[in-house]
């Protein structure tokens, strides 16, 4: 430890403190697989603010503080907006050409301004705002039929909502095709993608080694997925591609682009476009939403609190909708205290810096990965008063207090890599807890006359889920199943 701290002649500054290496491999053993987050924060408190760890000559530079986030990756976005290149997951299983993974540069830039103009903001998202309505209403009456199934009805209906917005396509009650694929493919990201679970991350020349080499199983694991993932990709593509053809076309993300006349190779990047919103869609909101269920089973008071307010401002002959947002402001903290609960991508996806940098005395070199430590900053005590409660009231103004930090700034990445469905996902979760709200109660379950009170725990991965728990979820009233039961088209 001392001697990373040795100021050398080659660096123009010091490595910023971190858990002591072995010479070569460096700290490969101290990359944790399980809740990373938790480790990284330990390293927080430990090493302050700045931690830097080296594995095979590859430098990490973890950040545990939301100022020093936004001081590197949002004001200094200009060299710290570069991805990793993932040798398992973007070269071999084909998620290089996912714009999520995309270096920074052109090809980028194109993709995340086509995003922006059809989900980029409060004011093009209006245009979806029906279509969330419709759904999450169907979603209503899926969980009044069969409650225990909420999980799946929460992916059924972020799949239905992802795919008409991506490609105009309408999603079949059950087993749909394409919401299978999705799920398929997202879990191929995710484990492709896990840090250190595959060999050829850690030495990429593995990826030449044949087939049929001893060892190289992974080889043929890749084939396999990539095939999956090509499939998610191009068969929704080739629908919305019929479907316009053929005349009868939704207004959709896919559709409105390919209005314009595109060379072949940007069709090719508008097919990985919109398959990178369709995947990314329909796996992060789920967990928002899922963490909704579960706070609720677990703060009653809190639940009947924001009730009383839907109550008072949308009355109890209709289901609330977007216009009646603003009014809501209770409901608004309750959301933003979800997202501050339950971190969906936990420690984000890295960034890489493209030039060498001295950042609060500390030498960043050029090629380092950047860990924002989104769980600890979400939960960090110098931002949020008591952060282990949930506490929807630290979100409003109070006798003189104000807010706490809108986690919002946090929850979905930093700088020019800010995730682009910030405003499809906020108007998800946010349609989804005020509808929910307003008609169903939702309670911890009662087996053999004890109450089963259902435990916070999440998956590790990069895109984190609240472990399967049981709750009750009953209509509030006869007026409220009366709402569910009406048609949701109208
Ligand atoms: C709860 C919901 C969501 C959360 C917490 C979330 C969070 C994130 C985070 C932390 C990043 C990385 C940002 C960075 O590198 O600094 C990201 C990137 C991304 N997100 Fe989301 N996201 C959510 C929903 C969505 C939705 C609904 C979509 C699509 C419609 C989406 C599309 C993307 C894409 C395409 C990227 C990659 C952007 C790039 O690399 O330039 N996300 N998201």
């Amino acid at each position: 430890y001392l001697v990373k701290q040795v100021f050398t002649k080659k660096n123009p500054a010091p490595y910023a403190p971190g858990p002591p290496g072995w010479p070569v491999i460096g700290n490969i053993s101290d990359m944790p697989h399980v809740k990373p987050w938790l480790t990284l924060a330990e390293w927080g408190k430990k090493y302050g603010d700045i931690s830097h760890i080296e594995v095979l000559g590859q430098h990490i530079i973890v950040l545990n503080s939301i100022n020093t986030t936004m001081q590197m990756l949002d004001k200094k976005s200009s060299i710290y907006s570069d991805r990793p290149v993932f040798p398992m997951a973007g070269e071999l299983v084909g998620w290089k050409d996912s714009f999520t993974l995309l270096p920074y540069g052109d090809h980028l830039r194109w993709n995340r301004k086509n995003v922006h103009r059809v989900i980029g903001s409060r004011t093009a998202m209006k245009v979806y705002h029906p279509i969330e309505e419709i759904e999450i209403h169907r979603f209503l009456k899926r969980v009044l039929a069969e409650p225990g199934e909420l999980r799946e009805h929460i992916r059924h209906t972020a799949g239905a909502v992802i795919l008409r917005i991506s490609y105009g396509y309408e999603v079949q009650e059950k087993n749909d095709p394409f919401i299978d694929l999705a799920e398929h493919a997202v879990g191929i990201f995710s484990k492709s993608i896990a840090p250190g679970a595959w060999m050829v991350d850690i030495i990429p020349s593995l990826a030449k080694v044949p087939e049929w080499f001893p060892g190289a199983g992974f080889k043929r694991v890749a084939r396999e997925w990539k095939e999956i993932v090509e499939e998610m990709v191009s068969a929704p593509f080739q629908f919305a591609k019929d479907q316009i053809a053929a005349g009868i076309a939704l207004k959709s993300f896919t559709s409105s682009l390919l209005e314009g006349t595109l060379c072949a190779e940007e069709e090719r990047m508008l097919k990985w476009s919109a398959g990178t919103l369709y995947g990314a869609g329909s796996d992060t909101t789920v967990s928002s939403i899922y963490a909704f269920f579960l706070a609720m089973t677990l703060s009653p008071d809190v639940q009947k609190k924001a009730q009383a307010e839907i109550d008072a401002v949308v009355g109890p002959g209709r289901l609330p909708s977007f216009a009646d947002r603003d009014s809501l402001p209770y409901t608004e903290a309750l959301m933003k205290e979800i997202l501050r609960w339950n971190a969906v991508v936990p420690i984000g996806i890295p960034h890489r810096v493209t030039e060498d940098d001295i950042h609060d005395g500390y030498y960043i070199p050029k090629g380092s990965l950047i860990l924002p430590n989104i769980w600890f900053m979400l939960n960090d005590p110098r931002t949020y008063s008591n952060p282990s409660e949930f506490n929807p009231e630290r979100f409003l103004a109070n006798d003189g207090k104000e807010p706490e930090t809108d986690p919002r700034t946090i929850f979905f990445g930093f700088g020019r890599r800010i995730c682009p469905g910030i405003h499809l996902a906020d108007a998800s979760v946010w349609i989804s807890t005020a509808m929910s709200l307003a008609v169903f109660n939702i309670s911890k379950v009662v087996e053999n006359g004890v109450e089963i009170t259902p435990e916070f725990d999440s998956t590790s991965g990069l895109i984190s889920h609240p472990k399967p728990y049981k709750c009750s979820i009953k209509p509030r009233s006869a007026k409220a199943l009366a709402l569910i039961k009406q048609d949701a088209n109208n």
